[in-house]
């Protein structure tokens, strides 16, 4: 990368190279906008896969115990920037897996975690926040 910029002969190339991070830098804000917005802008959100039963387990508690909360679910397996929005939930928060449950502008964790918050009273007491 730093041979080609540094070439005279390579001028086009110095072109299409840098259009290229240019385009992945906004690609890159617009899905931390979207996850960030989100969050900010809902009590409970769940960034989930369609198919995935610990996504499934974590919403299903959501429906049960707060029915009158409406939970944001972002299935990232329907969407285009699904993987995008995946890697920077692991950047922000260490965590790789789906789902990956905020709530109150707080990460809960997976499904495991969203279980254990809810039986020790914690889950109740962001939802209340
Ligand atoms: N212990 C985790 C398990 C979560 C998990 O294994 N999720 C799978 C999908 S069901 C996952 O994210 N796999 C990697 C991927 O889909 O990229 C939890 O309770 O949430």
């Amino acid at each position: 990368m730093l041979l080609r910029l540094l070439s005279p002969l390579t001028s086009t190339t110095i072109y299409t190279s840098a259009s290229r991070p240019l385009r992945l830098q906004s690609t890159m804000s617009s899905v931390k906008d979207t996850v960030e917005n989100a969050i900010s802008s809902n009590k409970i959100v769940i960034f989930s896969k369609s198919w995935c039963g610990y996504s499934a387990r974590a919403k299903k508690l959501f429906q049960e115990h707060f029915p009158e909360e409406k939970a944001l679910v972002l299935e990232l397996d329907e969407r285009d920037d699904g993987d995008a929005i995946q890697d920077y939930l692991a950047q922000k928060t260490g965590q790789t897996t789906v789902p990956n449950v905020f709530v109150s502008q707080k990460q809960v964790g997976g499904n495991d975690k969203t279980q254990a918050a809810f039986k020790s009273g914690e889950l109740n007491r962001l939802v209340n926040l």
